[in-house]
């Protein structure tokens, strides 16, 4: 199973440290960990660190690997492109990057089966640039997704996305986790979704790790207040699950 460790891991912007010292404990695949934190905490910097599109101090290793050109796929929270591709094309070339050129039947069948996973097979002809924005949020994650990573790093991928849509998105990503050993590093805003999906939470704050673990140890009243400025509680709703409330700004 893989398993990505970090050590210490820091980036540099000019004389500025945005991201220090991240040491995550051990996390293994077919588990998702939520990344949270204020803007500008550090959580797209971490995620572009590991995908090794930032240098920086400290390290970090993936263990058991099987492909080394796969092993991680990266969506990036700015999916807008203007690409004269369809969808189709789009989600193939993606695969094809990492799989080299030659086109097999398999390919074209993984693009298939990752829109109709999607729900967005309807959409296979359409030109990416005239997709709305959720549309074109659920093509980035197809992009990932047909690649079959080990390591999937997703920043807000349901930002754009329909309440009915997060659910989907989120529910299959978590599933894929589960059925394929994958690892999912997920930066949310919306810490209900944290709550509901998570398997483990890290909250970010001015690019140090202020805590890690799971969700209801991770999201207490002190922790939103020090990370988030906020006053808010995790309760029980009437379906016995957890959920998060926020009171007011502090
Ligand atoms: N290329 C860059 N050059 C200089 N500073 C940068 C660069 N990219 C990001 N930063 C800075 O790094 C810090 C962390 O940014 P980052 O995008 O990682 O935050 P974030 O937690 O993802 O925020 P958000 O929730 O708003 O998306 C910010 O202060 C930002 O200004």
């Amino acid at each position: 199973m893989v398993v990505l460790s970090t050590d210490r891991l820091g980036v540099r912007f000019g004389s500025r440290d945005v991201l220090r010292d991240i040491t995550l404990p051990p996390c293994d695949g077919g588990k998702v960990v939520a990344i949270v934190g204020p803007n500008a905490a550090g959580k797209s910097t971490l995620f572009r660190r590991i995908a090794a599109l930032l240098p920086g101090p400290g390290s970090f290793s993936i263990r058991n690997v099987r492909d080394p050109a796969r092993a991680i796929a990266y969506m990036p929270q700015d999916q807008s492109g203007s690409a004269v591709l369809t969808v189709f094309e789009a989600v193939l070339l993606a695969r094809k990057q990492v799989s080299g050129w030659r086109l097999r039947n398999g390919d074209l069948m993984a693009v298939d089966q990752t829109l109709q996973t999607l729900g967005i097979d309807h959409l296979a002809d359409e030109v990416l640039s005239e997709l709305s924005g959720g549309q074109r949020q659920l093509v980035g994650l197809a992009q990932c997704l047909v690649r079959d990573p080990q390591v999937l790093l997703l920043d807000e991928p349901t930002s754009a996305l329909d309440m009915n849509r997060q659910l989907e998105a989120l529910s299959c990503v978590r599933g894929l986790a589960r059925e394929k050993d994958m690892l999912v590093l997920i930066a949310l805003h919306d810490l209900n979704l944290a709550l509901k999906f998570a398997d483990e939470v890290a909250i970010l704050s001015n690019g140090t790790l202020h805590a890690f673990g799971p969700a209801a140890n991770v999201l207490t009243p002190d922790n939103l207040a020090t990370s988030f400025r906020v006053r808010a509680r995790v309760e029980s709703c009437s379906r016995g699950e957890p959920h998060l409330i926020v009171d007011e700004a502090i």
